[in-house]
């Protein structure tokens, strides 16, 4: 670096020619130039420091860090000046582009073993140094990975990096969400205890799966659901039969990393020395392999910005401003991770506002792997459209009011899973889809949530055949607006979002208009319909006519295909009915183990009658009954703390009093 350093790179625009973009960020362009006085190419990135006047502090840190930083699997900055209203940000220029690019440019499946060991390999070096020297990077995926032409491998993007031995403000940086929810570890999700550089090894076993398969896992799905999954599933993982192209000692690395607990999660120093690690080549080795026989970066970026634009124009005509702005948002969302209050609003209200996928569509709902959904196409969902304009689904489902998010919504900066418990749908069989079979319990379920109990206890407690659409035996699940919600809702949401994100990475986000839209090369299988662990059940392995919506029926328990273009209000009724029949069935059997515990154990006898009693007095409540009782629960609560604060106001004033007439007294005496 030393040499680089040498050079003495100008600190004035007028000494450098800007050529075509090749990037571009949450709040920066990146342009391939040339240094004139140097004769060199270099990468610039042109922040606009008057769209990101609410970060300077974070850019300053990025620059400083991109600087002082000195490791060959760093990406240095050579140096930086602003000009006009921009801060320029000059540094090697790394022809290949970042992991993510090329990926999407060649590689959609994702790429070889010995690819991925050489590129990890290289990143964990980089991640070593960062680690040794009190740095935690909190966003490693693959496309802060990128490639020169020779195969050197860097890791870039420091604007969200950490220094560990920070104190006062910056330390309490490590206390809040930075990253992108795909690749963040589950402590930096929870906020509980803070986090330390082993967030970075998580992020990295994500990013080797991201690199094994083309995309994150639960990288198409909204953000709130990344978070909830990634909290409460298992971790993801390679699978043995869907990865055999993948060695063993891959799958331990990936296993490795992807330990929910971060003690047990090993140190980059250790990892470096992990068996995968002999499958490694030699930096030419990329070179040679993927980036032999991809065309220019400006090229490849300028092809995938224009086909992002294509599908970004097809949705704006289905959907118009709204949904539009709503993406942005969302992808903002993504891209600061900011948790803004709006933009989980506008994400509710995306999941209210439309019908269901259209299940005619062979290419709806297709899957690409056991992780995540991919592309739906835009034809089907205008079709989805059409057939569903009539029927206001919100209305059906109980979910009619978007302000009562936000009272759910609004604890959530300090503690988002608590505050999301009610709003989505996250219980029973969205774990039992995206866990392998045979939870791991250490590194799982167990320690997360408490709120996640009740869906262990049913998983075990319901029988297999009535699990898609089981209701929660937690009182705290019956106030979810989303409670009632089927696979046919969650289908449809994660279909619905599938046109309109990748968010395992866009190219490019908030900046521009035509820029929102999910990566083109997704392609499909079927509507899901059931999945075991990673191993899945497509509607089109179902059913020879194309892919289909599982439902349960209310009569026979057992599942039951229904199109999609007909889910209407009236056709998930039934399933509603089902729940609710289903709830009632749980409290007679909870009110008949009361009992038994009232007969066995003698103990507590008045405690526990009186539950019982309340309890067979309770008529079964309908959805809306036990949204009302939950609203009166917690307005009671409200009425409660709110005279408990009264009383405290009385004494203070007493106490306030007692001291203005001893004052007074006092100087009476006088
Ligand atoms: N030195 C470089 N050489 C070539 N391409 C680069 C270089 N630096 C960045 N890029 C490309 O530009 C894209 C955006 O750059 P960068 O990630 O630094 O911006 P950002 O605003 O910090 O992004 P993010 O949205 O991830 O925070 C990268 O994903 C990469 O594809």
């Amino acid at each position: 670096m030393d040499h680089v350093l040498e050079k003495k790179f100008p600190l004035n625009a007028k000494d450098y020619k800007l050529y075509e973009e090749v990037g571009e960020g949450v709040s920066a362009t990146v342009y391939r130039a040339l240094c004139v006085p140097l004769n060199e190419i270099v990468a610039i990135k042109v922040l606009d420091l008057e769209k990101c006047n609410n970060d300077l502090d974070g850019i300053r840190r990025e620059v400083q860090t991109m600087s002082l930083i000195n490791h060959p699997n760093l990406l240095q900055a050579h140096c930086s000046f602003t000009a006009g209203h921009s801060l320029w940000v000059v540094m090697p220029y790394m022809a290949g582009g970042s992991c993510l690019h090329i990926m999407k440019s060649g590689y959609p499946e994702g790429f070889e073993e010995h690819v991925i060991a050489t590129l990890l390999r290289e990143v964990l070096k980089a991640l070593v140094y960062l680690h040794a020297h009190g740095h935690i990077h909190r966003d490693v995926k693959a496309g802060n990975i990128l490639i020169d032409s020779n195969g050197a491998v860097k890791l870039a993007d420091f604007g969200v990096s950490a220094c560990m031995f920070d104190t006062g403000d910056r330390q309490r940086s490590r206390n809040t969400f930075v990253g992108t929810p795909c690749w963040m570890a589950p402590e930096v999700m929870q906020q509980l205890h803070g986090y330390d550089f082993k967030a970075d090894i998580w992020s990295f076993g994500i990013t080797a799966l991201e690199l094994a398969h083309g995309h994150a896992p639960f990288s198409k799905y909204p953000p709130m659901k990344v978070l909830l999954m990634t909290l409460q599933n298992a971790p993801p993982g390679l699978d043995y039969e869907r990865d055999k192209r993948f060695s063993k000692s891959f799958k331990e690395l990936v296993a490795t990393c992807l330990v929910k607990d971060p003690k047990k999660r090993p140190a980059s120093e250790k990892l470096l020395k992990h068996p995968f690690f002999k499958h490694a080549r030699p930096n030419e080795y990329l070179a040679h392999t993927i980036l032999d026989g991809l065309s220019p970066l400006g090229d490849r970026f300028k092809m995938l910005k224009a086909k992002e634009a294509d599908l970004l124009v097809q949705n704006k005509v289905l959907y118009g401003d709204k949904e539009q702005l709503s993406q942005q948002e969302y992808i903002r969302g993504i891209s600061a991770w900011n948790f803004n209050l709006e933009d989980l609003k506008t994400q509710a209200a995306l999941i209210q506002d439309g019908g269901m996928p259209n299940a005619e569509d062979p290419d709806a709902n297709k899957q690409k792997d056991g992780h995540d959904f991919v592309g739906f196409p835009a034809e089907s969902l205008s079709h989805e459209r059409a057939n569903n304009s009539n029927a206001d689904s919100s209305q059906e489902d109980g979910f009619n009011d978007i302000s009562d998010l936000e009272s759910s919504f609004a604890s959530f900066p300090i503690k988002p899973l608590q505050a999301l418990k009610g709003c989505f749908d996250i219980c029973e069989d969205d774990e039992i889809a995206n866990s392998p079979i045979g939870v791991d319990q250490e590194n799982g379920r167990n320690e997360g949530e408490s709120s996640c109990q009740g869906s262990i206890l049913h998983r075990h407690a319901v029988p297999e055949h009535k699990k898609f659409l089981s209701g929660s035996l937690l009182q705290e699940n019956s106030l979810s607006p989303r409670k009632v919600i089927g696979d046919g809702d969650r289908d449809y949401l994660q279909s619905k979002f599938q046109a309109e994100r990748n968010y395992s990475g866009t190219l490019y986000r908030q900046k521009k208009d035509a820029s929102n839209i999910s990566s083109v090369e997704d392609t499909s299988e079927g509507a899901v319909v059931q999945r075991k662990g990673r191993f899945k059940v497509t509607s089109a392995d179902l059913s020879p006519k194309g892919p289909t919506n599982s439902m349960f029926s209310p009569i026979s328990g057992g599942s039951t295909s229904i199109t999609t273009t007909n889910l209407t209000a009236a056709s998930i009724l039934p399933s509603l009915q089902f729940i609710l029949q289903q709830n009632s069935t749980q409290r007679e059997e909870l009110v008949k183990l009361i009992k038994y515990v009232e007969q066995t154990s003698g103990k507590h006898a008045e405690s526990t009658e009186v539950v019982t009693s309340d309890l067979l007095q309770m008529p079964p409540a309908t959805t809306r009954e036990r949204d009302l009782q939950s609203q009166v629960f917690h307005m009671q609560q409200s009425i409660g703390s709110l005279v408990e604060e009264l009383q405290r106001q009385k004494m203070k004033n007493a106490q306030l009093e007692r001291q203005l007439n001893t004052l007074v007294n006092k100087d009476d005496d006088a």
